[in-house]
């Protein structure tokens, strides 16, 4: 079984995604730290340099790459994978999708926290601008997001509560 993660950022896909591997003892992937490791730049370098269109170039060639070297595994993916081209036929056709919708306040309070330099569509944003992109970009992308087979909602999501729900589907 694959499984993925997908959600907006800072949904938790890469925090509970590590748990959920080891809850199934499956490998872990996180999309992002495996684009940043083939194109040996980090993501904010890769938007820097190349723009965000290659970038999502990239996270497709990956997808396919990771998909044919993984039968078993969880995926973390990232925030905007399941969004660009065909992508989220192509994660639903290829394992069991998780969206994890957590509410846009949760999510805003969380990626505050965080450091926002690391997340090139945040970056030099103020609070009140991050706020208006997350709720926009949400609204943009929640067609895609609802197209996952599964979908858990909430604040407090946890990967007992995902394997769970793997367990009885
Ligand atoms: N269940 C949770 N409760 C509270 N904080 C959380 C939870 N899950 C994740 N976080 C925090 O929220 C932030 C974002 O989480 P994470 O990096 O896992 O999100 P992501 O979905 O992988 O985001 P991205 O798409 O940007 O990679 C982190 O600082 C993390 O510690
Ligand atoms: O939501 C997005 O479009 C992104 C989320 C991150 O996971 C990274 O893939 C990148 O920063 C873009
Ligand atoms: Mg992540």
């Amino acid at each position: 079984m694959r499984v993925f993660l997908t959600g907006m950022m800072g949904s938790g896909k890469t925090t509970l995604g590590g748990q959920l591997a080891k809850l199934l003892n499956y490998p872990f992937i996180d999309l992002d730290e495996y684009i940043e490791q083939r194109a040996q730049k980090t993501i904010p370098q890769i938007f820097a340099d190349e723009g965000q269109d290659k970038f999502r170039l990239l996270e497709r060639q990956a997808l396919e790459e990771l998909v044919q070297q993984h039968n078993k595994a969880v995926i973390a993916t990232g925030g905007g994978a399941p969004c660009f081209f065909d992508n989220i036929d192509f994660l639903n056709s290829h394992g069991e999708n998780i969206f994890l919708d957590v509410p846009v306040e949760e999510i805003f309070n969380r990626l505050l926290a965080s450091d926002l330099a690391l997340r090139p569509l945040l970056s030099g944003k103020s609070e009140e601008e991050v706020k208006s992109f997350l709720t926009k970009t949400l609204e943009g992308r929640i067609r895609f997001y609802e197209r996952a087979r599964y979908r858990v909602s909430g604040s407090n999501i946890t990967a007992i509560h995902l394997q769970k729900l793997l367990n009885h589907n």
